[in-house]
């Protein structure tokens, strides 16, 4: 437990990562500016009022002395050494266990920009080894054709970059915190990457860049142990931006009249730009290329003196409260406008006889003076009220640093200034009032452009220069800013009643509210598939069977404690600069190093993975509401998951905090963490859930889904057996749809799964499967499988299969499926997720299902051996023969995330060279083929299949109803 001074108190427990660590007993999440904060894009509340006025007080004289010196960084940073991929330990047997590149030296996890104002740090966090099966994936990789020699094999989702600020002012706040989460232990004198390392304290150095890297190297030393190696404050500031600039997908965004939009940079055309960090003071640098830079200028006004002349003013004590009272500022009272000197009249408007420019258009409204008035007015400083103080001043330093930034971009001809440094603090209307001085002066010809990352450059900066760790040399979309966790939400403390008995939900009422008419409930009992076959029991009887274990409640935690205490709708709060960012870390970049593009995007620079676009209010409201309301229930599994203990559902309330919070902020600013999809916000969710430790929150609820799906698949493979050809197929395709209910993350099945009727339903949807489907292209997929006219077509030669729930989805739906291609002599490579989400099948679960399956059914078999999916059975085969060297493989790849969704732009290296030879892709489900990928052309065939389990979706999309089905079938593009 390490203290923490100041008005927030942060419990810290050794053994968990960040939010645990750092839960906050202080149950008001709301507080304002707390000491302690991470990356704070809070704040963006757009002004009604109009922001038409300009500077026109040229001349403002820099009074920073010009250090213009240029500074050239040398290129020569050692590259990443692919080549040695084998990280710790034997690398025979383990994939590595770190995401970083592996070199000899190792790599830093903290780096520090000490500034005027705030303390910058930035740390690299690594990820639990979650790696796959490594004979299994060795196999893999030999069918392959990966080989260590010339492809990355770092394993996926390793680690996080977290961003995190602190008051200069509270520095032992800062000390503390490093020191509780070890981040003064490690670091380039140890030889593993591995927090648990054994640190040689008195040789540790650490990077920091900043003034207080000097002025507080030796606290450092006496607190921590730890040796600061200064780097240059410019040097850092601008690789951090070249960085982020080429690494961010969203990174870089332009604001103006409110209005915020991402812009997509070209990396081939990025330099020369002008970097304006606008800190305590400001710099002004021409950046020429990585390491070519030049500082041109700066001025003195800056965040320091919007701060403390504010401070100073209105008896601020926080820079948010600040900042929050301009908000509701009326500058004109203070100001001398042009009208005011001019009687009311614009500039413009006087006559031609006098005005001999009329190109200078200063209207009424112009700012003339700012602070003018106090001036000629026979008032005090009690007289003025703080908000509009607190305006004009916000005003007058940002059209200040607009306008000599635009003069400096003018000198060098540079069409882009990019401004960073934590006076923006993510401020809209800061934001619209330096762009407005831009645009103005320049006529349009220059554009300010802002990054989220704002106020961490010289941190990130210092953190690369490390030598040898090759940050610098990621790639785009290895680097891939997932969602913005990490670092603590100060969850605080379980309030709010108890609940009951959660079992008690599990009361079995009927279905036949639920069930659309199309389908009737009373023809369950029908002749099951209408088949010849002479089983009497049908799997499906057993299934049913098999069904009160799979609709019984989870095991919870005794009745009277629960994790939803504390948890609270999200509500959107407006109009008032928001303090979340001291609650909610919005600072985290993940990184990725195996991600790549997925090589069968027929157009990957036009790929748009999300289908529902949220940027229609009453679209991200319902998205919003959706959630919300399965929030309760996601935390009942994530809770009991963890044996419903104390600590799970203290963690599972911080959760439920957490992802209202970020929702609550989403609603308010759509894009604060870039562009905003449905499947983002899904993802949000998924690691929100893993940031509080729940790592696999249907667990339980997938074990016996697989169990009982597993315990009567031989019985439905039978049943496909008697079928011909054509029935078969159809019977397989209806099997995938059918089964895709069985999903936990849709408000309409988890009501199935709570009455007890799913089961029901889905032996009813298998009975009587109505065609056609709402988008039905099955008669194409069966002419393409099975040919027409009698010629065979010439089957696939490599099938990736997308797969999606556990259970019947994947167990009695997908696998038959695959089996049925096997059978056809294509090879098959089931597509999974590298973590959880909800209770979709990983690629980690996939080799023991399979296996399980394999037990009965020869074809499976065979082919999961020669994927190398059975290895330990591979001497030990059924028969004990050998055939499986002639086998068609099934093989498993993971996906390279852990979401219900695909972005198609990241997948893992393994599942983009499974795709080399693969001639059709089969999405299944509501996440993959629908949120995401519904619009997706690829190279080679496509097949995407899903249930719709959600009414506005079907309406949507399909112009259908919920449960409604969707077969979409498409050539190779
Ligand atoms: N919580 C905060 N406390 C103090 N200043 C803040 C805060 N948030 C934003 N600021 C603004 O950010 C400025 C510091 O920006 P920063 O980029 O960190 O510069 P420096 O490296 O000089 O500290 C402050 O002068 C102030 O204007
Ligand atoms: C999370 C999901 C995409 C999972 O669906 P799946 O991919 O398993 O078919 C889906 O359950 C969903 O969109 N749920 C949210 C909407 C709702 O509750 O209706
Ligand atoms: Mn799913």
């Amino acid at each position: 437990m390490a203290g923490l001074s100041g008005d927030q108190v942060l419990e810290i427990d050794d053994k968990t990562e960040d939010i645990q660590n750092n839960i906050n007993k202080d149950s008001n999440c709301d507080s304002n500016l707390t000491n302690r904060e991470v990356t704070d894009k809070a704040g963006l509340v757009v002004r009604g009022e109009e922001n038409s006025n300009n500077n026109n007080q040229g001349g403002e004289r820099d009074m920073a002395p010009p250090a213009s010196n240029s500074i050239h960084r040398s290129g020569s940073r050692p590259q990443l050494d692919l080549s040695k991929a084998a990280i710790q330990g034997s690398s025979e047997e383990r994939d590595p266990t770190i995401l970083l590149p592996n070199q000899s030296d190792d790599i830093s996890h903290l780096a520090l920009d000490i500034g005027g104002s705030l303390i910058k740090l930035v740390y690299f966090s690594r990820h639990e080894d979650r790696s796959i099966d490594d004979k299994r994936k060795k196999t893999v990789k030999e069918r392959l054709g990966i080989s260590n020699g010339n492809r990355r094999s770092y394993p996926i989702l390793g680690g996080r970059l977290h961003f995190v600020k602190f008051e200069t002012s509270k520095l032992n706040e800062c000390l503390d915190f490093i020191s509780s989460k070890q981040l003064h232990r490690g670091g380039i004198d140890s030889h593993h990457w591995n927090s648990e390392a054994p640190a040689n304290e008195n040789a540790v150095i650490k990077k920091a860049t900043g003034g207080g890297a000097y002025k507080f190297a030796d606290l450092f030393k006496e607190r921590l142990g730890v040796s600061i190696d200064k780097e240059d404050e410019m040097d850092c500031l601008v690789a951090g931006a070249n960085f982020l600039l080429k690494a961010i997908r969203h990174e870089a965004f332009t604001h103006m009249e409110g209005h915020k939009e991402f812009v997509q940079l070209d990396h081939n055309d990025l330099f020369p730009y002008l970097l304006v960090n606008i800190g305590s003071g400001v710099s002004m640098i021409k950046v020429d290329g990585d390491g070519k830079f030049q500082r041109v200028s700066g001025t003195n006004v800056g965040g320091g003196t919007y701060w403390g002349l504010g401070r100073l003013l209105t008896k601020c004590k926080s820079f948010d409260e600040l900042l929050e009272l301009s908000q509701r500022g009326d500058n004109r009272t203070i100001d001398m406008l042009v009208g005011d000197i001019y009687g009311g009249m614009d500039y413009s408007k006087l006559p031609p006889s006098i005005l001999k420019s009329s190109q200078i258009g200063l209207s009424a409204s112009t700012i003339a003076s700012s602070f003018g008035k106090a001036i000629s007015d026979k008032k005090e400083l009690e007289d003025y009220r703080p908000e509009d103080i607190s305006l004009s001043l916000l005003r007058m330093i940002s059209y200040n640093i607009g306008q000599i930034s635009y003069l400096n971009a003018l000198r060098f001809g540079l069409k882009r200034i990019f401004f960073g440094g934590f006076f923006i603090r993510g401020h809209a209307y800061t934001m619209d009032t330096i762009s407005f001085a831009v645009h103005f002066w320049s006529q349009g010809e220059a554009q300010a452009m802002f990054l989220r990352h704002e106020g961490f450059l010289g941190a990130l900066g210092a953190f690369m220069s490390y030598e040898k760790h090759g940050l610098d040399d990621l790639m785009v979309h290895q680097l891939v800013e997932r969602f913005p966790m990490g670092a603590p939400y100060t969850g605080g403390k379980i309030h709010g009643p108890p609940l009951g008995d959660l079992n008690e939900k599990a009361s079995i009422v009927g279905f036949c509210d639920i069930w659309p008419e199309s389908i009737n409930p009373l023809e369950i009992n029908g002749p099951g598939l209408g088949l010849s076959c002479s089983k009497r029991i049908s799997w499906m009887e057993k299934f049913v069977l098999k069904g009160t274990e799979i609709t019984a409640p989870v095991p919870m935690a005794p009745p009277g404690t629960t994790g939803l205490g504390g948890f609270e709708v999200p509500s959107s709060r407006g109009g008032t600069l928001r303090s979340d960012a001291s609650a909610l870390n919005v600072g985290v970049l993940h990184l990725v190093p195996t991600l790549e593009v997925f090589p069968l995007l027929a157009n990957p620079k036009m790929y748009e993975p999300n289908t529902i676009d949220l940027s229609d209010h009453s679209e991200l409201e319902y998205w919003f509401t959706v959630l919300s309301e399965h929030l309760p229930d996601l935390v009942d599994k994530a809770v009991a998951s963890e044996g419903g203990t104390d600590d799970a559902k203290r963690r599972g309330d911080a959760f439920a905090r957490a992802f209202s919070a970020h929702l609550a902020r989403l609603m308010e600013e759509p894009a604060a963490y870039g562009k905003l999809g449905l499947a983002n916000l899904l993802e949000l969710r998924e690691e929100c859930l893993r940031e509080f430790q729940f790592h696999d929150a249907y667990r339980s609820i997938k074990q016996r889904e697989n169990e009982a799906s597993l315990a009567v698949l031989p019985d439905l493979l039978m049943e496909l057996d008697c079928m011909d050809e054509e029935a078969r197929l159809l019977t397989l395709i209806e099997g995938v749809l059918a089964a895709n209910i069985f999903d936990w993350g849709s408000r309409a099945c988890v009501d199935l799964y709570h009455k007890g009727t799913i089961i029901e339903i889905y032996r009813m949807s298998r009975n009587k499967m109505q065609r056609p489907w709402r988008v039905d292209d099955f008669d194409l997929f069966k002419e393409r499988m099975l040919g027409s006219e009698g010629k065979k077509p010439q089957p696939h030669n490599r099938a990736l299969l997308f797969v999606d729930n556990s259970g019947a989805d994947v167990v009695l739906g997908m696998l038959p499926l695959a089996r049925e291609l096997i059978r056809r002599g294509t090879e098959v490579v089931l597509v999974a997720n590298s973590l959880p989400a909800l209770n979709d099948v990983t690629a980690m679960e996939l080799p023991d299902i399979v296996a399980e399956a394999a037990k009965h059914c020869d074809i499976l078999r065979r082919a999961a051996e020669a994927g190398g999916l059975l290895v330990d059975a591979m001497n030990n085969t059924l028969d004990g023969s050998k055939e499986n060297a002639s086998s068609v493989p099934l093989m498993v790849v993971e996906n390279g995330c852990g979401s219900p969704c695909i972005d198609l732009r990241q997948v893992s290296s393994e599942l983009a060279a499974a795709a080399k030879d693969a001639d059709l892709i089969i999405l299944e489900g509501m996440g993959r083929a629908l949120h995401t990928n519904f619009n997706a052309q690829f190279k080679c065939e496509a097949l995407k299949l899903a249930m719709v389990k959600n009414q506005r979706l079907a309406e949507k999309l399909i112009k259908g109803k919920i449960y409604d089905c969707v077969c979409r079938y498409e050539p190779a593009n």
